[in-house]
């Protein structure tokens, strides 16, 4: 077995979080009962709630009652599977509904078990952990498919996706929004002067340096292509943006990687930024701003940020 697949089933369940939806406080009680001990439970009330959460701590499986005022535990069901930076969180229905068009419904809703209550402490405890290995093996694989086979920073499916995703957010929570595209100096020439091989390393240890550089669990940086990464940077403005870049520049020139072709004599980046800032056009193309702006920083001498 190679090691992505070891890993694939020897998940660790010890930190998973589980969203537990239910107006009656007696079920939530009865649930923290069973599931307290083993897992990180939150509650949520209603259906309006449990959305809240999910779109700002998403958990990694929902346990929802279907009866609910206002927004019912279908219809929630239905919104998060609709939302597409929270549509793979896996939700069980916990009902005292029996028919089988009801247990139907729940299935169409998107959810994926579905459960009678009273529940059964050791079917509820098998079943959770049955849905939360397979939500990380899930999970697991996903990473693998978005990351770079070089460098082993993001790819630029996983780029385009997250981009998507973190617009939708800064939009909503009326943030910030930041992307810097990072291209390494005379590329060509250093390949020409010493080698593919020795390249490629060098490029591993440039993407590892922009990545040791991003301090905030929500910033990323995926390879664009060939010697171009780049980096999303949410909830910054275009001041954090510049700061950002300028440490990239600097941690990089730090590697003192050798390049005698370059007349700055060692491996350096030139860098496009882009912002969206607070409440502005959230339909900004922040690649193609860095993009030229980064076409700017070349046309000007490199080893510069734009
Ligand atoms: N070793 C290696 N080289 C790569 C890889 N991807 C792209 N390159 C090389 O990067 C070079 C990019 O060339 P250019 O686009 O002309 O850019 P540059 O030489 O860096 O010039 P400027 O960006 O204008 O400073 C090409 O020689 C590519 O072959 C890779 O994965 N490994």
């Amino acid at each position: 077995m190679n090691q992505a697949a070891t890993t694939l089933t020897k998940v660790s369940l010890e930190n998973a979080r589980i969203l537990v939806v239910d107006d009656q406080p007696i079920n939530i009680q009865v649930i923290n009962q069973v599931l307290g001990d083993c897992y990180h439970l939150r509650f949520a009330k209603s259906g309006q709630a449990a959305l809240d959460i999910c779109l700002s701590d998403p958990p990694d499986l929902i346990l929802m009652d279907v009866v609910m005022p206002e927004l019912d535990g279908l219809t929630t069901c239905k919104i998060i599977k609709n939302t597409p930076e929270i549509s793979d969180i896996p939700v069980v229905f916990i009902t005292s509904l029996q028919k089988s068009e009801e247990e139907n419904a729940c299935w169409q809703a998107g959810g994926i078990d579905y459960m009678v209550k009273p529940v059964n402490p050791l079917p509820l405890r098998n079943r959770v952990n049955a849905h939360l290995t397979l939500k990380f093996q899930a999970d697991l694989l996903k990473k693998l498919a978005y990351l770079d086979g070089l460098t082993g920073v993001y790819n630029r499916r996983y780029l385009d996706e997250y981009l998507i995703q973190q617009t939708a957010q800064a939009k909503r929570s009326n943030q910030p929004l930041s992307l810097l595209m990072v291209d390494i100096d005379y590329f060509k020439q250093f390949n020409d002067e010493y080698g593919h091989l020795f390249a490629d390393d060098q490029l591993k240890q440039t993407a590892l340096s922009i990545k040791k550089t991003l301090q905030r669990p929500t910033d990323i940086v995926a390879r664009f292509g060939g010697e171009e990464f780049v980096c999303v940077l949410p909830d910054t403005g275009k001041l954090g943006a510049r700061h950002v870049a300028e440490s990239i520049m600097q941690n990089i020139a730090a590697l003192k990687i050798t390049h005698k072709l370059s007349p700055h004599q060692y491996l350096t980046v030139s860098i496009g930024t882009a912002t969206i800032e607070a409440k502005q056009d959230y339909g900004t193309d922040l690649i193609a701003i860095a993009d030229k702006h980064l076409y700017k920083a070349k046309q000007t001498g490199r080893n510069k940020a734009i």
